[in-house]
């Protein structure tokens, strides 16, 4: 995330850390969300290379072990059968994960809310990126889950030409577009929007220009989550 701030520690409870195993550690790769007990959500190209992953819940400095942190194992992984890992601009940037336990739910770990389906947000709607990605284009992770302000940029101003154009498409938000934006490292993890005084998981993060994360007239893009509700109630129920 760059800019923004630092969220108060657990104040995201569905937000969880994916994290994959190389060289005898794990290292954080991408966000997601929790949306069942055994269910997390996250985004295709995060999971699209075969490895050992954990999930890790009610986690807010990623390298230090605080207390509240729950460790998952994972015994499926489910990316959209539509996903295609060479073209992210035709979307379907979704995968489920399912754990090989329950999560325990309380104050730091809660199920995500999500979205009608077919619902698309206004211009400008409350909404906020986190995770714990760059801070700045090409820096490094931040320790700590971060959020920023990112309004949603309606379809018809973000597939501007001078904008993303027909890279983005109605399967996806997009949110921001000035300084703040999502970076590498939050891919998968939630965009939290207000809707009726509750947030709900609108978008899972997919892409931002590769020229730069905060980069000019190039929002946050994400997985528009309420063109995906089928596909997704058909698996976790
Ligand atoms: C560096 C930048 N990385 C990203 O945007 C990666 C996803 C990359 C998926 C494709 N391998 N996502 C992120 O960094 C995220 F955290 F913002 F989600 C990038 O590659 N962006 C990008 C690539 C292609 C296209 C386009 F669709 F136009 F081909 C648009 C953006």
């Amino acid at each position: 995330v760059v800019g923004g701030e630092v969220a108060r520690p657990n104040s995201w409870p569905w937000q969880i850390s994916l994290q994959y195993l190389s060289g005898g550690s794990y290292h954080h790769t991408c966000g997601g969300s929790l949306v069942r007990r055994n269910w997390v959500m996250t985004a295709a190209h995060c999971v699209d290379t075969s490895r050992t992953w954990r999930i890790v819940l009610g986690d807010h400095d990623i390298y230090n072990h605080e207390g509240r942190e729950q460790y998952m194992t994972v015994s499926q992984v489910i990316i959209h059968p539509n996903w295609n890992r060479n073209n992210v601009a035709s979307g379907y940037d979704i995968a489920l994960m399912r754990l090989s336990s329950d999560a325990s739910l309380n104050t730091y770990v809660q199920l995500a809310a999500l979205p009608p389906s077919g619902q698309v947000l206004p211009h400008n709607n409350n909404c906020y990126i986190t995770g714990w990605g760059r801070t700045q284009t090409g820096g490094s992770l931040s320790a700590q889950l971060k959020q920023a302000y990112l309004p949603v940029v309606a379809h018809s101003t973000c597939s501007r030409s001078d904008w993303w154009g027909s890279t983005v498409k109605n399967t996806m938000v997009c949110a921001g577009g000035g300084s703040l934006s999502g970076c590498q490292g939050d891919s998968g993890g939630p965009l939290n929007c207000q809707v009726s005084g509750q947030y709900v998981v609108h978008g899972v993060t997919s892409f931002v220009s590769s020229s730069g994360c905060n980069a000019y007239q190039k929002p946050t893009v994400f997985t528009r989550v309420s063109a995906y509700s089928s596909w997704i109630s058909g698996i976790i129920g």
